[in-house]
């Protein structure tokens, strides 16, 4: 994205993320994830842009996500495994019920419309609102993506660019422009994702076993010591 349109103009990770990196501890037993949810209106270029990131791969020809799709990445940020969950859910007005159903829970939204339709970018605040219903909107990263770069003039493309900046800063997003045709900034994007999602993750788990509380309790036995070991047999005994 260019400076202007950044929200987030720090060049490198909070020092307490990297220190928990370098430490290891960083929260979480097992699989580090974060849920990002993509929406806009139909035929923006929503699944293209997944499938560009995700596949390397491009379909010039439309078919419609009925309800949701879903693609896994792996990264690997400071050394530290982190997957990005991402959901892509259908534009059309007919399935946007089924859609709006796995909104809750996201870390990031990235609203999409298409650079060469004024109307798509009319309606995002739109989108933005019915997905913020499901989420916390004071923790949630939010994105304002414009694609199909590739179809627009210099020219043409200018003067929307000035709205969508515009709207993104209302928004409190981060405005990035791309291509899933030429693949022109998807891979810069997503990695500015995953880099934001995975600080923001980390930094929200080191609050929740930031310094306790005077009379907090804390019990510690033996058998605390392996959480899968003490999983696995609990269900035994429950099974027997
Ligand atoms: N030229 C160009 N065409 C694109 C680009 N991205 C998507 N398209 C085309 O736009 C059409 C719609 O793309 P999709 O990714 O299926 O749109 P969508 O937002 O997922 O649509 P819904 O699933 O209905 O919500 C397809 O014909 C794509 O080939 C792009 O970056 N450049
Ligand atoms: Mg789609």
């Amino acid at each position: 994205c260019s400076p202007e349109s950044a929200l987030h103009t720090k060049d490198i990770f909070h020092p307490k993320v990297k220190k928990a990196c370098q430490d290891d501890r960083t929260g979480t037993v097992g699989l580090k994830i974060s849920k990002i949810i993509v929406v806009g209106d139909l035929s923006v270029g929503k699944t293209c842009l997944i499938n560009r990131f995700c596949k390397n791969t491009f379909d010039k020809n439309y078919k419609a996500t009925i309800g949701v799709d879903f693609e896994m990445e792996r990264f690997e940020v400071l050394g530290v495994p982190f997957s990005l969950q991402l959901w892509d859910t259908a534009g059309q007005e007919r399935f946007k019920c089924i859609a709006s159903t796995y909104y809750r829970g996201a870390q990031a939204i990235i609203i999409v419309f298409d650079v060469n339709d004024i109307e798509s970018l009319d309606h995002v605040k739109q989108w933005l609102k019915d997905a913020l219903k499901e989420n916390d909107p004071t923790s949630v990263l939010l994105f304002l993506v414009g694609t199909k770069k590739d179809i627009s003039s210099a020219s043409q493309y200018s003067l929307i660019e000035k709205d969508a900046i515009q709207i993104a800063k209302e928004m409190r997003a981060e405005y990035w422009a791309l291509s899933s045709l030429t693949g022109e900034n998807v891979k810069e994007f997503f990695f500015r994702v995953a880099s934001l999602t995975f600080e923001a993750n980390v930094l929200s788990e080191l609050e929740k076993t930031s310094p306790r509380k005077i009379g907090d309790v804390v019990r510690i036995n033996n058998n605390d010591k392996n959480p899968y070991q003490r999983r696995k047999k609990s269900r035994s005994d429950c099974c027997q």
